[in-house]
């Protein structure tokens, strides 16, 4: 390839963050491709690919068969998998970054948008940018957090233990409340949990210190994925259960709740709702666009 070449042709593709959690964003609005384990692995390696630590398929909801029974609710379908090929129910950080590319592609307006995923139709509302150009923030409602026990959950690093608790969030969390962040140790591997069987589909595990009132860090070893520098339905889980151990359930006391979590890669925003509705609010970013060379792609597609 020369520069008086540059490729015209080639699958388009786009790079895009939420708080630094970072995936490659393939458009399919017809559902035309076929990305298997393998080809999602292969975009998302940081060094032969493109890198991410996830992967967006932004594909029409009728055109996918995952989704064709959300299509009266919400066009598009937010095909979300982890790096390593595998297929996840929900992407907090993901679905930010989908409602900014639909916006900023022309394929919806700011405002109030329907997204399918895999764990039902969710809203996102995308804030005008501000006058120097810094991209409004993105705010998701989460739906409903699930708490389905059971109690005794335990997250082993090294000789540390601690009681963790379960919290759903369209995925599943196991959120541990710990002295020091570095107690979670290099995170190359994923946490032990226990009892055994608590989680036969894997977990993400957030590790939890506090910051002050209504503030707190965290950081996270996604299923799929490894250590991320953000995890936005991580973020709403140790929300929850910060609120919880505070007794502040909104359930309970009537009140609207907010607090900050602090990831690697930036702050969210979670605040829980008397209904129990979770909202997440926080930056999504569109970083740059290419194409695939079609050479590497027909290597590594299918
Ligand atoms: N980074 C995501 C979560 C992605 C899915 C997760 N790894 C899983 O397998 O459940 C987020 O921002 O929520």
């Amino acid at each position: 390839m020369s520069a008086s070449s540059l490729p015209q042709a080639g699958l388009p593709f786009f790079k895009g963050h939420g708080t630094q959690n970072d995936f490659v964003i393939v458009p399919d609005p017809d559902g035309a491709l076929e990305i298997g384990p393998a080809a999602v692995a292969a975009l998302c390696d940081r060094r032969a690919g493109i890198g991410g630590d996830g992967l967006l398929r932004v594909v029409r909801a009728a055109a996918d068969p995952a989704a064709a029974h959300l299509a009266d609710r919400a066009e598009w379908f937010m095909d979300y998998r982890n790096s390593d090929g595998s297929i996840a129910e929900m992407c907090g950080n993901g679905l930010r970054v989908f409602a900014r590319f639909l916006v900023e592609a022309g394929l919806a307006k700011p405002g109030e948008l329907a997204i399918a995923t895999r764990s039902g139709v969710l809203t996102a509302k995308v804030a005008e940018d501000a006058t120097d150009g810094t991209p409004g923030e993105v705010t998701i409602d989460m739906g409903k957090a699930r708490l389905p026990g059971p109690d005794g959950i335990e997250v082993a690093v090294g000789e540390r233990r601690w009681p963790a608790l379960n919290v759903n969030m369209g995925n599943p969390h196991a959120v541990a409340f710990v002295e020091s962040l570095d107690h979670a140790g290099d995170l190359f591997r994923a946490p032990l949990t226990s009892p055994e069987g608590a989680y036969p589909e894997g977990v993400n595990v957030e590790f939890v210190v506090d910051r002050g009132p209504r503030h707190v860090a965290m950081r996270v070893h996604e299923r799929g994925s490894g250590e991320t520098r953000s995890c936005g339905t991580g973020a709403c889980a140790v929300a929850v259960a910060a609120i919880r151990r505070d007794g502040a359930d909104p359930a309970v006391t009537g009140e609207a709740v907010a607090y900050t979590v602090d990831v690697l890669g930036g702050r969210l925003v979670i605040t829980e709702h008397p209904d129990g509705r979770v909202e997440m609010t926080g930056p999504a970013v569109i970083v740059a666009e290419g194409r695939l060379d079609e050479r590497w792609w027909a290597l590594h597609q299918g």
